[in-house]
């Protein structure tokens, strides 16, 4: 059951979206601990006009409890006590706003101008925007080679091993799976992958299949298989929406993931590669599942379109060879091109596909498409969670026994002479053996 608290707050959270900049339109309702101590000077008119003017500037929400308190000490500051009609119970915003100006009483314009000033400054730090991960010229970044960040609602995963292409270490597996349980509790609305430099992410990494313990590389594939079943669990399970800000190009288990993610936003530099043929492997991340379903509709309806062979900009030639012989052969081939064979995809191909939900130019990638997820995080939490859960929850245990069948299937894989093969030639093409 909804309470009033949450439909007040919900309330603000809408009206605050985007007002961060003017004092007066500021919402919420517990007093806060104010800086009272200013003894060296007192606030100054232009104090508090410095003061409003950096708000305005403030890239972070503070959230509606210390909005509604600025409100508060403003109006207070600037026209004395509260002097406005109550307004009715159903008028919640007007409400929680009257409630803390109100509650000020009678406190002098001096003091309210000084906790004002005293409060944004306490918070300026905090305000400050965050320092988007730079791309590393050389050698890896500091911060390790996953970096997680939680702010403005929005939990940030970040690959961050530049120098080797973003490839995914047995470590970064479990370290993945841990920011996504602690990602699954904490206040964020929405969670991104990204890689951090030149790649999204190149994938497995190879070296993960080298280091054979003593029982044998039966007992090493019997791990890898457990650790990526577990690892794919993660992510079929993740109640939250799972965005993908794909800033470079992705290989390998980063692609195959992308079908269990909510939203794929590409730079146009993004490129979309499985190589499992050339390296022995089949598919996972539950893309035997996903690719084919995902890329089946946009084929649907171009099939379609395709009576007028010729003339549809967006057929591939395979789409219309395969015209009148049955959707199910149409739809896998597309999948198959990908899964079985490897061909590589630009992000416009993978967006024509399904893949990937928006391409955006890469000179304007991070700040469009940030932008953009900022924004959905101010929509009601509850909402969100719910629309994703009851999207999810029809296919997840048809996910989880795609994932097992995978596993198993590549458990075999890695013991065989074509894959062990294609990973020692990879490996010695940089002296690696
Ligand atoms: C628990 C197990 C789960 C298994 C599940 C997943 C399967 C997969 O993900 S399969 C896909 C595996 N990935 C690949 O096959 C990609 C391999 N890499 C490449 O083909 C190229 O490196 C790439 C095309 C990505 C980039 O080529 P270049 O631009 O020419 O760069 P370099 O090759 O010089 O790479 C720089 C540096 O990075 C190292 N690197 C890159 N990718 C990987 C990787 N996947 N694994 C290990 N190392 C990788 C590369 O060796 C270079 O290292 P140095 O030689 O030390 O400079």
């Amino acid at each position: 059951m909804t309470t009033m608290a949450q439909v007040i707050c919900g309330l603000a959270r809408r009206w605050c979206f985007g007002a961060l900049g003017s004092p007066l339109q500021v919402p919420c309702l517990q007093a806060l601990p104010l800086h009272l101590g200013r003894t060296a000077t007192r606030a100054s008119q232009r104090d508090l006009e410095n003061a409003v003017h950096q708000v305005k500037l403030w890239k972070k929400d503070p959230g509606n409890e210390v909005k509604l308190k600025l409100y508060a000490l403003y109006k207070q500051a600037t026209e004395g006590p509260c002097n406005l009609p109550k307004p009715g119970m159903m008028d919640l915003v007007n409400k929680a706003k009257w409630d803390a100006w109100s509650a000020l009483g009678s406190l002098p314009k001096e003091t309210a101008r000084e906790n004002y000033v005293d409060l944004v400054s306490s918070l300026s730090a905090a305000s400050e925007p965050p320092s988007p991960a730079k791309p590393a010229a050389d050698g890896e970044q500091a911060g390790g080679d996953l970096v997680v960040t939680s702010e403005n609602h929005i939990t940030t995963i970040t690959f961050n091993r530049p120098a080797k292409k973003n490839a995914i270490t047995t470590q970064m597996y479990q370290d993945i799976m841990l920011a996504l349980q602690a990602a699954s509790k904490d206040d964020s609305v929405l969670t991104v992958l990204t890689g951090n430099g030149e790649y999204y992410c190149s994938g497995n990494d190879l070296t993960n299949f080298t280091d054979i313990p003593p029982e044998g590389p039966e007992e090493k594939a019997r791990t890898n298989a457990i650790l990526l079943r577990e690892f794919v669990d993660c992510f079929i399970d993740f109640p939250k929406p799972l965005v993908a800000v794909v800033n470079g190009p992705a290989v390998g288990i980063s692609v195959t993931l992308l079908g269990l993610f909510d939203l794929v936003y590409a730079s146009d530099r993004a490129t979309f590669h499985t190589p499992f043929g050339p390296l022995g492997l089949s598919p996972e991340g539950c893309s035997s599942y996903t690719f084919p379903k995902m890329m089946g509709p946009s084929k649907l309806s171009r099939t379609k379109v395709g009576s007028r062979a010729g003339e549809g900009g967006c057929q591939s030639q395979a789409t219309v060879s395969l015209q009148g012989r049955g959707l199910g052969q149409l739809v896998f081939l597309k999948a198959a091109e990908m899964l079985i064979f490897g061909r590589k995809l630009t992000a416009q191909e993978a967006c024509a596909q399904g893949l990937v939900t928006e391409v955006f130019p890469d000179s304007t990638f991070q700040k469009e498409v940030w932008t953009r997820l900022r924004a959905y995080t101010k929509l009601p939490p509850n909402a969100v969670r719910t629309s994703r859960e009851v999207m999810r929850s029809k296919g997840r245990e048809r996910l989880h026994a795609v994932n097992a069948e995978e596993c198993g299937a590549l458990q075999q894989r890695w013991l065989s002479e074509e894959c062990t093969s294609a990973v020692v030639r990879f490996l010695s093409r940089r002296g690696k053996l």
